[in-house]
C-alpha cells in the first residue's frame, strides 16, 4: 500500500518531504525539480546546502540536487546552466510505499522555454529514497517535429566534514578538461584529493566511484550520464560567492553526473534518460 506526500512549503517555496518507512528522509523542491535534503535511515544530512542561498522563483539555489537543463555552464546560448533549475516543476506523483518513498515531477516547453529553446520536451525528474541509498533520474522525451540536442547534470553538492581529508576514489585513467585552468589532461592517482579550486569534467566514466570524508563513505553511481564533473570552487572563488558563507567551500563537494562533452540527441518522439545513484556504505 502507498500513502500519498502532499505539498508542503520549504523556506516559502512548495515542497515535497519525502519519508520512507525505514526513517529514510529527502526534501524535494517543486521550484527547479531540486532536492535540497536527503537523511539516508539512521545517518545524517549528506547533502550540502548554503545558509547563504537565496530560495525564489526564477533563483538559482546553492546547495543540494541543483538540475542543469538543457545547456550545461556556458556552452550554448542559454543562460549559465540552462533553465531548468529557475523554473517550477509540475508534480506528477508522490507516494510513500512498503519500502520506499518516492516523487516524480515534470517540466515540459512553455512559451518562456520556446523563446529562447525552440523544441517541444517534455523532462522528469523522479527521486526515490530507501534506507541508504538515493536515486535520482533525469528522463527527457523530444515531443517535437524537429530534432534537439541538450547538454545536462545532475550537480550534487556533497556535504563535506574536512576537505582536507576528504577523497574521491574511481577516476584514475580518466581523460578529463579542467575547466578552471582550461587545459586536458589524464587522471593518475586512484584517490583525488582537494586542496584548493578543482572543476573539471571527467570522459566516460564506467566505474563506481567513492567519497571518503572522515569514517563516512558514500558509494557514487550513474547510469545513462557519459560524463563525471567534480567542483570545488577554493577559497578565493569560493569566498567571492554571494550566496556561499566564508568557507562554506570547505562543507562541499559537487559530484556530478553529467552528459557535457558530447551532447545528447534526440530525434521526434525519442527518449533519453540518466541516473545518479548514491548510497551510505
Ligand atoms: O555558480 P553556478 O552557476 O551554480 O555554477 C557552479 C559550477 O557548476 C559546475 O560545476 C561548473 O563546472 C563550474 O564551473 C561552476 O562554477
Amino acid at each position: 500500500m502507498s500513502t500519498p506526500i502532499s505539498i508542503t512549503r520549504h523556506q516559502g517555496l512548495e515542497a515535497l518531504e519525502l519519508v520512507a518507512p525505514d526513517g529514510a528522509r529527502a526534501t524535494l523542491l517543486l521550484h527547479g525539480a531540486h532536492l535540497v535534503s536527503w537523511i539516508p535511515a539512521g545517518a545524517d544530512e549528506q547533502l550540502y546546502l548554503s545558509p547563504k542561498s537565496a530560495f525564489a522563483t526564477g533563483q538559482a539555489i546553492r546547495g543540494g540536487v541543483p538540475v542543469i537543463f538543457p545547456q550545461f555552464a556556458t556552452r550554448g546560448p542559454l543562460q549559465r546552466h540552462g533553465f531548468a533549475r529557475g523554473k517550477p516543476w509540475q508534480l506528477v506523483t508522490a507516494e510513500s510505499g512498503k519500502d520506499d518513498a518516492l516523487a516524480v515531477l515534470r517540466l515540459s516547453d512553455d512559451g518562456a522555454t520556446r523563446m529562447v529553446w525552440p523544441h517541444a520536451f517534455e523532462a522528469e525528474i523522479s527521486v526515490r529514497i530507501a534506507g541508504r541509498a538515493l536515486e535520482i533520474e533525469l528522463a527527457c522525451e523530444n515531443r517535437g517535429e524537429a530534432p534537439l540536442s541538450f547538454t545536462a547534470a545532475l550537480h550534487t553538492y556533497l556535504r563535506l566534514t574536512r576537505i582536507m581529508s576528504a577523497s574521491l576514489q574511481g577516476l584514475s585513467g580518466l581523460a578529463y578538461w579542467d575547466s578552471a585552468r582550461e587545459r586536458a589532461g589524464t587522471q593518475q592517482e586512484d584517490l583525488l584529493r582537494l586542496d584548493g579550486e578543482m572543476d573539471r569534467i571527467y570522459q566516460d566514466l564506467k566505474h563506481d566511484l567513492t567519497l571518503r570524508d572522515d569514517d563516512r563513505r558514500v558509494r557514487i553511481r550513474q547510469q545513462g550520464f557519459a560524463d563525471a564533473v567534480v567542483w570545488n570552487p577554493g577559497e578565493e572563488k569560493g569566498d567571492a560567492l554571494a550566496d556561499m558563507p566564508t568557507g562554506g567551500w570547505k562543507q562541499m563537494l559537487c559530484v556530478e553526473a553529467a552528459q557535457v562533452l558530447r551532447p545528447i540527441e534526440l530525434a521526434p518522439g525519442e527518449s533519453w534518460a540518466g541516473m545518479q545513484s548514491l548510497e551510505l556504505i
